[in-house]
């Protein structure tokens, strides 16, 4: 079985050159690295009302640069999304800078994160799938059917590397076609982590690297899940006969 190496670099004031990374913000406090993951996004939207996040909170992350100029500095390549939750000065701000709109308010059956995703792989097309990664800012905290329908959105697009990200965590989906190399950044995250089948139950998950190991242990809602776990060294392994979602708390600064 291949296997899939997974490190959260970009969380690194400077990180190396692969893979590409694309960001979605979306309608959530940004988090306090907003700015940091715009530096390393070569492509940068904003799920419909995402843009006002970026608007009001981009100035107030930067408190010692005027408002205008970092409102100027961070514009979205691309806005998408069913655009009822935009501000209209916020919107024709973006407009009229370049940023390209793409109003999508006929199809009320998925998500703007979703719309955005599907963008994001479009544009994509010719690059390596294994080299693209989505950040998304904003995913956890607040609505609860809002972080339901992110973590869907890992399940729908389950062949491409999208991380979720709040100022407390991240979370993303390990695909159970691949075992898993997890490398800590042990100055940004950890202990704690989670392992959590998703969409069914799984039969057999192995783990090496926890406190709490797996050893072809069978999880399931209703049963046992992996929560409350310590990752105990910098390198973790996972290996699962169904997808699980993996998450792990960012440290405070
Ligand atoms: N409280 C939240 N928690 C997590 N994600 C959120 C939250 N609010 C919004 N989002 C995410 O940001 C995206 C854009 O948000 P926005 O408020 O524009 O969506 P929306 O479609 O207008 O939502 P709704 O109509 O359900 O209020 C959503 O698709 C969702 O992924
Ligand atoms: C069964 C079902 N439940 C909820 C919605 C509503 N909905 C889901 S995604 C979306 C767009 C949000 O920007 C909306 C309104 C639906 N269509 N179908």
């Amino acid at each position: 079985m291949e296997l899939m190496s997974h490190s959260s670099t970009f969380l690194l004031p400077t990180i190396p050159p692969s893979p590409t990374y694309a960001l979605v913000v979306l309608n959530q406090s940004l988090p306090r690295f907003a700015p940091l993951l715009w530096k390393h996004a070569q492509l940068r939207l904003c799920a419909d009302g995402g843009a006002n996040r970026v608007y009001d909170d981009m100035p107030l992350l930067l408190p010692h640069e005027n408002a205008f100029d970092v409102r100027k500095r961070y514009k979205p390549d691309v806005i998408k999304g069913d655009m009822d939750s935009i501000r209209k000065e916020v919107l024709e701000f973006y407009a009229n800078m370049g940023t390209k709109i793409i109003d999508e308010s006929d199809d009320q059956d998925t998500t703007d994160l979703h719309k955005c995703v599907a963008y994001i792989c479009d544009w994509a097309q010719d690059l390596d799938k294994s080299n693209l990664c989505i950040l998304v800012a904003g995913a956890l905290g607040g609505r609860f059917d809002h972080e339901i329908g992110n973590i869907n959105v890992l399940c729908r697009f389950s062949t491409v590397r999208i991380i979720l990200i709040s100022d407390d965590c991240l979370i993303h989906l390990l695909p159970r076609t691949h075992c898993h190399e997890i490398h800590i950044q042990p100055t940004i995250e950890g202990p704690h982590c989670g392992l959590i089948p998703i969409g069914m139950p799984s039969g057999s998950t192995t783990t090496t690297g926890l406190q709490w190991d797996l050893a072809e242990t069978e999880m399931k809602f209703g049963g046992l899940i992996s929560t409350s776990n310590i990752v105990k060294g910098e390198k973790i392994t996972v290996q699962s006969d169904s997808d699980l979602l993996w998450t792990i708390n960012i440290k405070k600064l």
